[in-house]
């Protein structure tokens, strides 16, 4: 066969389409066609192998006018469906490489997209964390899945979790409980709801009851950014540690110094879970000393290094000893374990980590699905006018009622949730409101309440939308959308948590040209299935190398 330029060969190619079109070749057939060479006047034959045959005819229908795609629908379920059905996408079609996804969302900014709608379709029926775990040996289906034995920890917190219903760890627990109980300061970076407050309050209270001493300091503190998060930690670190008369007690800021000073009346406690702010004031009147601590927690790391709070956390750090090395985790004059847990990690983090401890001395559990969608979620997106919000949001209400499930309502602010309160009330919708600028005896409580069912629907802001554990939730509604990537998969995440029932549903209301951008980076993650672009962080996956090593 003779070489052929480029510009004949492109000639060639269309002459191959004529053929293609005038159905002289069939698919799968090898095409052979012939054109002179000016040297010899042979004839030059091009073998064009049935790929690239397919390729071709897949272009020539893309330029042709009745399809302004690659066709993306194959037999079986769909992951996309679109208002446009030429827009859906199948679970069974991969993206190539270099392929650009054509998105529902992608004339989203101009106002005749108003009523277009798309929807991400759950694909699997279980969390990811609660699947079995290939790398920790379980890879045949008829491998059993570990339980919580397999850590060596006292039998007696086995049995208090399996009191609970919670028999077989989650992925992120089998990577983190194992390095916390070898005293590894560590970095754990896992999709919402898969476990890991137990994946780091298990490790400790087995050591702490381990270790017991009569008189001694605060032996951990655990961070969190919201009281109703300090609230539901505490609840959590009591179940598990009672039965060993440890003592958890929890500081939340808002109520003043003498609220704080009471928690402290009595001894100090074991376990202390706190806000930055109310953990600042009982160090600052030294109602507390963290000389002796043994493991400081860092829980919802992406709000508590944000620059709201990573002022009162250097604060606090001064406060602490934090080890760089695993030997400096023990005897008498030992340092503190440092525990930094969160679903998202925008980058910055380790800015101020360098400043406590040596960042080569952190092992890094980072979960496979850490910042992607959740498969096992259905998540719809509606493009409508701002005025139709409220009727929308009417509707989807009246629709859920009949499931008795918990409903959260995500507004942007405040005043807007105050608003949409009112305005459900007058539409005679129960409900109850949480945002960060009620009193705290006014918010005392609401969560709590909530998640024991006394009303179905709550509007609030986005401290609802970290760490709370919301079992009961079926529906997240983003009444406005949210402004950052983080905020959604947080917002996404009260639904479809491990050891729930299902997967759940997330609905957003799509309304300013501003949310779009957005938008479009949720459909272009969702249709090539990676991870949500820009939430790159220079978290690395945890390496054997360094799991061997000292810190
Ligand atoms: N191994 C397990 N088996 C079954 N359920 C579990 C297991 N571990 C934890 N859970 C339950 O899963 C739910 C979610 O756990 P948790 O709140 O710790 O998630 P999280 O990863 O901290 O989520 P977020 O990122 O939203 O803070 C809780 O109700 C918890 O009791």
């Amino acid at each position: 066969m003779q070489a052929v330029k480029v510009g004949r060969c492109a000639f060639l190619i269309s002459k191959l389409s004529q053929a293609t079109r005038s159905s002289q070749l069939g698919r799968g057939q090898i095409a052979c066609i012939s054109g002179m060479t000016t040297a010899s006047s042979q004839p030059v034959v091009i073998r064009i192998p049935r790929r690239m045959q397919e390729r071709i005819e897949d272009i020539k229908q893309m330029q042709s006018k009745k399809f302004d795609r690659l066709p993306t629908v194959k037999p079986g379920r769909l992951l996309i469906r679109s208002k446009n059905p030429q827009l859906n996408q199948s679970v069974g079609y991969t993206l190539g490489k270099f392929e650009q996804p054509v998105l529902t969302s992608r004339g989203w900014k101009s106002n005749k997209a108003l009523g277009d709608y798309f929807s991400i379709n759950s694909i699997q029926s279980a969390p990811p964390s609660m699947l079995k775990q290939k790398d920790e040996g379980n890879d045949t289906a008829s491998a059993p899945k570990k339980t919580f034995n397999c850590f060596n920890i006292c039998p007696e917190l086995v049995e208090t979790l399996h009191s609970q219903d919670i028999i077989h760890p989650t992925t992120v627990q089998m990577q983190t409980i194992p390095k916390i109980l070898k005293g590894r300061n560590i970095l754990c970076a896992a999709e919402t709801g898969s476990g890991k407050t137990l994946a780091y309050l298990l490790p400790i209270i087995h050591r702490l009851q381990a270790d017991r001493q009569e008189d001694t300091n605060i032996r951990a503190v655990v961070i969190v950014p919201s009281r109703e998060l300090a609230e539901q930690v505490t609840s959590v670190a009591r179940s598990i540690s009672q039965q060993f008369g440890l003592v958890v007690k929890v500081a939340g800021g808002g109520r003043g110094v003498g609220n704080i000073k009471v928690a402290f009346t009595h001894g100090q406690p074991d376990v202390l879970v706190a806000t930055p702010g109310a953990l600042l004031k009982a160090l600052r009147k030294r109602f507390i000393s963290l000389s002796e601590l043994n493991f400081l927690v860092i829980d919802e790391a992406d709000t508590m290094f944000d620059v709201s709070f990573a002022g009162l956390l250097e604060d606090i750090f001064s406060h602490a000893q934090v080890a760089s090395r695993l030997s400096e985790t023990v005897g008498l004059d030992h340092k503190a374990q440092l525990v930094v847990v969160g679903a998202t990690f925008p980058g910055g983090i380790g800015e101020v980590l360098s400043k406590v401890t040596d960042l080569a001395s952190m092992v890094t559990v980072k979960s496979r699905m850490l910042h992607h969608l959740m498969p096992h979620v259905k998540q719809s997106f509606l493009r409508i006018k701002g005025a139709d919000k409220i009727l929308e949001l009417h509707q989807a209400l009246k629709k859920a009622e009949l499931e008795h499930k918990g409903i959260l309502v995500f507004c942007n602010s405040a005043s807007t949730v105050n608003w949409l309160g009112y305005s459900l009330e007058e539409m005679g919708v129960r409900h109850m409101r949480l945002q960060g600028e009620m009193p705290a005896t006014m918010r005392e409580g609401i969560f709590r309440n909530f998640q024991k069912g006394s009303v179905d629907v709550l509007i609030c802001t986005d401290i609802a939308s970290r760490g709370l554990d919301t079992q009961r939730v079926g529906l997240v509604i983003n009444y406005d959308f949210p402004e950052t990537h983080t905020d959604y998969i947080h917002r996404a995440g009260r639904v479809g948590r491990a050891g729930g029932s299902g997967g759940g549903e997330v609905l957003s209301f799509v309304t300013h040209p501003w949310d779009v951008e957005l938008v479009q980076r949720i459909e272009t993650a969702a249709r090539r299935r990676t991870s949500l672009p820009g939430m790159e962080t220079e978290i690395q996956k945890p390496s054997n190398k360094i799991d061997v090593k000292e810190m």
